[in-house]
């Protein structure tokens, strides 16, 4: 049971050189770049509280969870221990779930699927299966869980198709954007790692860590405006950017532009 816990039991290295900044820390650059997530996860909950407060307080749970995600993606790469690499995957897989549950179109359940509660149930059911089976072959896991972006991709595509709000569409094209730089820093990293060390630049997945918790704000915000457009349109979401709406960059936040009068009408 210890061996989980030891220093490099998991199968997986990245390409990051072992021990050169540390001898403590496996890979220094990875899990300094994973604390990244700990500076974008209190903005994202404190700028999405107003539509969480209207919408649903659970909302919040994807933020929260993200901490953890980058508490448990900075210990796998400070060990790079079995035990790190199965938290860091299924914290994420468990962040996914509650972003499906929460916020899945309603006009993309299967047929069979009646309302968010039947979804949500069918959700944790499959996120309870996926948890046993990542452990029948654990290096397999991280190729599945990307799989889910590529699903998450296709969702977003397929919502976006008749949008002609020019605020959404900006969002959508830098968040695809984000995601395709992220993903090609993974792959490199873990494919073109020989290349890399010729280069003497080993810092990819560091750099693929930064950038997919831009992609999931950008994306996850996005994702959160057309589900407000949907289920409380009264409150007449808008989109913003923190900290300055005229830079048009920086952390895209929804605005609920409804007045509690108009809301009481509607
Ligand atoms: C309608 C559905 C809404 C879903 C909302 C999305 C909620 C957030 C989802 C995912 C969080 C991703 C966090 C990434 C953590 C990185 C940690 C890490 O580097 N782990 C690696 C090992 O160190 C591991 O190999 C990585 C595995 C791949 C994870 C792939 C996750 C899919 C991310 C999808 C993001 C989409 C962004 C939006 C695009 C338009
Ligand atoms: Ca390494
Ligand atoms: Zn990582």
């Amino acid at each position: 049971m210890a061996g989980v816990f030891s220093y490099e039991s998991s199968e997986l290295d990245w390409c990051e050189d072992n021990y050169k900044h540390s001898e403590h820390v496996v890979e220094y650059f990875n899990t300094m770049s994973s604390l990244f997530f700990f500076v974008i996860s209190p903005i994202m909950l404190y700028l999405l509280h107003p539509y969480a407060r209207e919408r649903n307080l659970a909302i919040h749970l994807v933020w929260i969870m993200m901490i953890f995600v980058g508490l448990f993606s900075a210990y796998f790469h400070m060990t790079l221990s079995f035990m790190g690499q199965m938290l860091d995957e299924l914290s994420i897989l468990w962040v996914l779930a509650v972003g499906y549950a929460l916020w899945f179109p309603r006009k993309l359940f299967p047929s069979f699927v009646k309302d968010r509660a039947t979804f949500s149930r069918l959700v944790l059911a499959i996120t309870i299966i996926s948890t046993l089976t990542s452990f029948v072959k654990p290096t397999v896991n991280a190729y599945a869980l990307n799989c889910f972006g590529l699903h998450l991709l296709y969702t977003l595509l397929v919502e976006m198709r008749c949008c002609t709000d020019r605020k959404a569409l900006r969002l959508a094209k830098l968040s695809v954007g984000l995601w395709v730089l992220a993903i090609s820093c993974w792959i490199s990293d873990r494919f073109a790692c020989s290349f890399w060390q010729k280069l003497n630049f080993c810092y990819l997945h560091g750099f693929w860590h930064i950038l997919i918790v831009i992609a999931v704000a950008y994306g996850s915000t996005l994702i959160a405006y057309l589900d407000a457009n949907n289920e409380i349109p009264y409150s007449l979401p808008g989109l913003q950017y923190w900290p300055c709406e005229k830079w048009a960059v920086g952390l895209p936040h929804i605005v609920l532009k409804g007045t509690t009068k108009t809301r009481k009408r509607c």
